[in-house]
């Protein structure tokens, strides 16, 4: 059995069914975003590594301490790298149903189950709750001996070796960021670093957002927050959409070429005590642009025991969170 995707519902109707709406047409428009009280800050990666990375990194408590997310350039990988990859991404979802269905996260028996990995969309599970706009690819990327390549895409034939390479900087990006809020917060450096396994999963997830009929009824990705650590998200040129929330509001988040964006997730708010927040953020639609985006998702291993990071408890701050395994709160992919 084979599930529709987005992409060709999108491509036959007019009027997005009734399951994607999720604004009613007297609530607010979802594109209406509000004015924000600072901006998004855009961090020089390259700085943070450097001998007087002190004034970067203290942009980047400030980018913590505000939206939880924030924008680096100089990150290390080339622009004709991050071409290649999302070109590559662009034709896996520009083939035939077929051919896409290759790689399809539905177990064979019937249709009714998915894996984690693989080509798919949202299946209704709750009538209540409405389907996000998007098809993905989800692969596991990390760690190295788990990549099961019978999901990955065999067309474009580059697929392979581009999102490997690609993987490899993301993981330099992850590091370099771990290790600066680990000093943010006088913890050793290599603190978090030293909390991972080599059982860790990192996941590439491939979001495909087809054009939408109604973009103020409809959201792209419903809102949410990332459970894992650490989220490294690479969105098509200037095709805005993600929205990111504060205080019950919406906000854009700026798309600039080549830049990419950073988010803290679950794990990583409850490793450092709630003092760097793991933000919710969202998607909206566009009715005249598709746009693509490629999230790595750095995450934990379900056994992994979390809790804030002893040095940042006193008296005067006690522990926010408990001590649990992730895979009891379902902060893990297993
Ligand atoms: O497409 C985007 O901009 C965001 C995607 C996202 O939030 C996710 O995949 O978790
Ligand atoms: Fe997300």
């Amino acid at each position: 059995m084979v599930r529709t995707t987005v992409q060709e519902l999108a491509a036959a109707v007019e009027e997005p069914p009734r399951q994607y709406v999720v604004a009613h047409e007297q609530d607010q428009d979802l594109l209406a975003a509000d004015e924000m009280p600072e901006p998004i800050l855009l961090i020089d990666l390259s700085r943070l590594t450097t001998a007087d990375a002190a004034d970067e990194a203290d942009k980047l408590r400030a980018a913590l301490q505000t939206w939880g997310l924030f924008l680096v350039t100089n990150h290390g990988i080339e622009e004709s790298l991050m071409d290649a990859m999302m070109s590559a991404s662009r034709e896996f979802f520009r083939q035939p149903s077929g051919e896409k269905q290759k790689c399809s996260n539905l177990i064979d028996d019937g249709g009714k189950h998915s894996e984690v990995e693989g080509y798919g969309n949202d299946k209704v599970v709750n009538q209540d709750e409405s389907l996000s706009w998007n098809d993905r690819l989800h692969l596991r990327v990390e760690p190295e001996d788990e990549r099961n390549f019978t999901k990955w895409p065999t067309h474009p034939e580059s697929f392979r070796d581009v999102l490997l390479e690609y993987a490899s900087r993301t993981k330099r990006i992850r590091d370099v960021v771990f290790r600066t809020i680990a000093k943010l917060l006088d913890l050793d450096e290599d603190y978090f670093l030293n909390q991972m396994s080599n059982k860790d999963p990192g996941f590439a997830r491939f979001n495909y957002y087809p054009p939408c009929p109604r973009p103020d009824l409809v959201l792209g990705m419903r809102p949410h927050s990332d459970a894992g650590l650490l989220t490294i998200l690479f969105v098509d040129r200037d095709v805005g959409g993600l929205q990111v929330e504060r205080d019950g509001k919406w906000y854009n988040v700026p798309a600039k070429p080549y830049s990419l964006v950073i988010n803290l997730a679950d794990c990583m708010e409850i490793m450092c005590n709630g003092i760097f927040r793991s933000p919710v953020h969202r998607v909206v639609t566009n009715a005249e642009k598709e746009r693509l985006s490629l999230a790595v998702f750095y995450a934990v291993d379900g056994e992994t025991v979390l809790e804030p990071a002893p040095g940042l408890l006193d008296d005067e701050r006690p522990p926010r969170y408990g001590k649990f395994k992730a895979k009891d709160f379902g902060l893990s992919f297993d």
